[in-house]
């Protein structure tokens, strides 16, 4: 048995279902998802478009709530908390990296930065803001505002205010979705040395057999339901296996 397999799984999904009632009628997004992301692990999650992947991103970061099952970060079963435990839970172990990079237009990446610190009722010291940005190599642009940066670089101004709490983990839906290759695969492997040098465990949605080559682990979800695994695929591999599913 190798270590991974013996550290404690970072976020559990417990037969995870998520239904929503619409007037057209019922959708189970979700329909019984089990999984362990083991700690220090990087997984993509891939699947044709409604396949329930960003509900399933939403229910493991407590953004949403599973219609039956159990959800654990951390050891912590999210289902059970009140919001205010959840949030307190998600501002302190989890970080979160969107398409839309979310930044607030009017602060500095600096300010963008520090800003999940302050919501959470505490000035963080100068020096982890300065060395988050750093760490995305964004030190030299800690005053500019996000509209005189360029896509790839807000990018990495919303990862270090993903670090910046130091979480355990990382979620990420389509976080190179709206960047050119060359700046997508600097965000990449940003994540990736997040995992290798940090041990965070990093959740990312995404369309991109490139994307999620740079992962441990890939899943693949088919109409609510986990229908695949691939460890350390190719690129070439990940796409045959999509294709596979789309038939
Ligand atoms: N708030 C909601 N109300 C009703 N139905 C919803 C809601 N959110 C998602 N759904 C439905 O649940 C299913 C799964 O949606 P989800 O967004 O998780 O898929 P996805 O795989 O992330 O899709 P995409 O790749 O297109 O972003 C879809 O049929 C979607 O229409």
């Amino acid at each position: 048995m190798t270590t991974a397999t013996l550290a404690a799984p970072a976020i559990v999904l417990d037969g995870v279902t998520r239904s929503y009632g619409s007037r057209a009628g019922r959708v189970d997004a979700l329909r019984g998802v089990t999984h362990a992301f083991g700690a220090g692990t990087f997984t993509a999650i891939m699947g044709p478009s409604g396949s329930g992947k960003s509900t399933l991103l939403q229910c493991a970061a407590g953004l949403d709530r599973p219609t039956s099952g159990r959800v654990l970060v951390g050891g912590h079963d999210l289902v059970r908390l009140d919001e205010a435990a959840l949030t307190r839970l998600r501002r302190s172990a989890m970080g979160f990296v969107f398409q839309a990079y979310n930044l607030l237009p009017a602060l500095t990446a600096y300010d963008n930065v520090a800003l999940p610190a302050r919501l959470a009722g505490r000035r963080p010291p100068r020096g982890e803001v300065a060395a988050a940005l750093t760490r995305v190599g964004l030190e030299a642009q800690q005053r500019r505002r996000p509209a005189e940066l360029s896509g790839g670089q807000q990018q990495r101004v919303a990862i270090a205010r993903a670090l910046v709490t130091r979480p355990q983990v990382v979620y990420a839906d389509e976080p190179t979705g709206a960047l050119d290759r060359t700046t997508g695969r600097q965000v990449l492997e940003l994540l990736r040395s997040t995992v290798d040098d940090e041990g965070l465990t990093v959740v990312m949605v995404t369309h991109d057999p490139v994307a999620a080559s740079y992962a441990d682990s890939v899943l693949f979800l088919e109409d609510g339901l986990l229908v695949g695994h691939l460890a350390r695929g190719t690129a070439a591999q990940i796409a045959a296996a999509m294709s596979e599913l789309e038939r």
